[in-house]
């Protein structure tokens, strides 16, 4: 019985212990007390009495590691629908806890960074592959502009988001998915991407 005993513990979580524990438990008061109380004792006992011979309490943590979150990063131009997308997402799936979208256009009043987005995406590269990185796109420049007019205020604004977003699309191939947004099709970028 001792033996079995013996074994579990051995293959337990403290492989990277040193051997001499193994030798103080078995030549110590482990075994002295299975012998003496005509194996009397209670599970209760003997784990108190390994405790004691190791000198620290069994951890009650989970051996298996909590998962990895997945980190998702969503790019794309600005007005491409980033935010219609995430909101969607977190509608429709509750494992998603919290998302802040990287942008590379300029703050507007009221926006906090790291609240709102974090201003300057390519800080987000050092994530490396810890992360899927996902390029949100119009399903034509034409769309993109279409759906810009109505929330630009200058001629000026205008002309620079539209030469922003080519710049931006150029990068596309060092994504890992491209999603189209296509107009009035928010849930089919949602459900796909
Ligand atoms: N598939 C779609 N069809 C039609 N309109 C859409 C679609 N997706 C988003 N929109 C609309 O386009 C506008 C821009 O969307 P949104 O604010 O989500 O873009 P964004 O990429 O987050 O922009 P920015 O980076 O400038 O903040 C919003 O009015 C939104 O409702």
């Amino acid at each position: 019985m001792s033996e079995l005993f013996f074994s579990r513990v051995v293959t337990g979580p403290w492989d990277d212990e040193p051997a001499s524990w193994l030798e103080q438990v078995s030549s110590g008061a482990l075994e002295e007390m299975i012998h003496t109380q005509n194996n009397q004792l209670t599970k209760v006992e003997l784990l108190r009495s390994l405790e004691s011979s190791l000198g620290h309490c069994f951890n009650t943590n989970p051996v298996c590691p909590s998962p990895t979150p997945l980190i998702i990063v969503i790019s794309g131009p600005s007005g491409v629908g980033k935010d219609a997308v995430i909101k969607k997402l977190r509608e429709s799936r509750e494992s998603i806890h919290f998302v802040v979208t990287a942008t590379s256009r300029p703050m507007r009043p009221g926006e906090v960074d790291g609240k709102d987005y974090y201003f300057g995406a390519e800080t987000l590269r050092t994530l490396g592959n810890s992360a899927v990185f996902v390029f949100l796109v119009a399903e034509s420049e034409l769309a993109l502009v279409e759906r810009l007019v109505e929330r630009t205020e200058s001629r000026d604004e205008f002309l620079v988001r539209i030469a922003t977003a080519r710049e931006e699309v150029k990068h596309v191939r060092n994504f890992d998915y491209v999603v189209v947004n296509a107009e009035g099709k928010l849930e089919n970028a949602v459900k796909y991407g």
